[in-house]
């Protein structure tokens, strides 16, 4: 493992930051912390920096304990939401500022800031100020200003907060780019999900101080592993009582169930459903566009889901009664999730 998060404690009075996080990232990965506000991704991430002191635990970089080495020793590179740019130096001499401090000589300076320039796209910018610039080219500048001294791990929190949408998402897939291109190891924060799904490799999901699950977002998405990521990670519904839906295993110590809309198949009453005795019937409250797709909400038992539906299929109206099948729904029992599968279907499954 390139970097090493071995039973770290952090408390800020009372307040536990960091509570026995362990965790390992393997060389040339872009992993993303993913949790709601305050769960700790921003501590940890100070902490691999050098910006803050674990209480206790380990910290490793390529091995080697860092709990002691200062944070200007770590060969670490940052971009921070509000790291800005320094307001009155050029882009050039933005990211030649690490290189300046370093005491590189001035013609590595130069050749090693274009070469960056290039890498982001603003060649012909780079005498430009900080307030010339967009908010996306901010970025990217603050980004090559990281990446000048070459360092072995990147360290973004919340890179893409403060940009509008539509730039963040050529931002987001310009940096992945960039990061696989040169191979270095990143770790970024955000609380946003579908910014956790489209950029990393690995998601650490964290939750009040500890890591609830780290793995693929689609690992993630198909096996949460805790009660907590279930409902954080993805699109739920909850259901008060599963046993209510027909054809599904009981077990002891379940506090609700949860569906994600591709569990469940909604049907108008004269489609022929292959299922329809299994299904539960359900009321639509509401029906948006999504573009390609529909979204329904259902009221069922008393639960409302929330369901997709095909726009090349028959349109489905509010008010109108549906059939409801789920083919499979995670069931939450203390701290666990588990995923149970419709009887119904045990002998022609169809898994997700
Ligand atoms: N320097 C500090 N002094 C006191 N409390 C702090 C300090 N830094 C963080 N905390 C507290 O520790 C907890 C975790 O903060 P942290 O910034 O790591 O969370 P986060 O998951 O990054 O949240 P956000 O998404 O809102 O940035 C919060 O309750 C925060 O108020």
């Amino acid at each position: 493992m390139y970097v090493e998060l071995n039973h770290i404690q952090k408390r800020y009075g009372n307040y536990q930051a960091s509570d026995d996080v362990s965790f390992g990232i393997e060389k040339g990965k872009l992993i993303g912390l993913l949790g709601p506000s305050g769960s700790g991704k921003t501590t940890i991430l100070r902490m691999i920096a050098g910006l803050e002191h674990p209480d206790s635990g380990e910290i490793r970089i390529d091995g080697k304990v860092v709990n002691d080495i200062p944070a200007s020793k770590r060969g670490i590179g940052f971009v921070f939401q509000n790291y800005a740019l320094f307001r009155y130096m050029t882009v050039y001499d933005n990211i030649a500022f690490g290189l300046k401090i370093q005491k590189v000589d001035r013609k590595t300076i130069a050749s090693r800031v274009m070469e960056l320039v290039d890498l982001i796209g603003l060649r012909g910018l780079e005498r430009r100020y900080p307030s010339q610039l967009s908010g996306g080219q901010r970025q990217r500048v603050a980004f090559a200003r990281a990446l000048a001294p070459n360092p072995q791990l990147l360290l973004l929190d919340e890179p893409f907060a403060a940009i509008d949408a539509k730039v963040r998402q050529e931002l987001r897939s310009w940096l992945k780019e960039m990061i696989s291109k040169l191979g270095v190891t990143s770790i970024f924060v955000t609380h946003d999900q579908d910014e956790a799904i489209e950029v990393a490799d690995e998601i650490i999901i964290t939750n009040r101080g500890h890591i609830e699950q780290m793995g693929t977002p689609i690992e993630i998405y198909r096996h949460p592993q805790t009660a907590f990521t279930a409902s954080f990670f993805g699109q739920t519904s909850v259901l008060a009582d599963y046993q209510k839906y027909h054809t599904f295993q009981r077990m002891d110590g379940v506090e609700k169930a949860i569906v994600r809309p591709e569990f469940l198949k909604i049907t108008r009453k004269n489609e022929v459903q292959k299922y329809g005795s299994s299904a539960s019937k359900g009321v639509v409250e509401r029906t948006s566009f999504r573009g390609d797709w529909i979204e329904l909400a259902v009221r069922v038992h008393g639960d409302l889901l929330i369901a997709k539906r095909d726009l090349e299929e028959e349109p489905i109206t509010v008010g109108e009664t549906v059939d409801v099948f789920l083919y499979r729904l995670f069931v939450i029992a203390g701290e666990k999730c588990y995923l149970l599968e419709n009887q119904s279907l045990q002998d022609d499954s169809v898994f997700i």
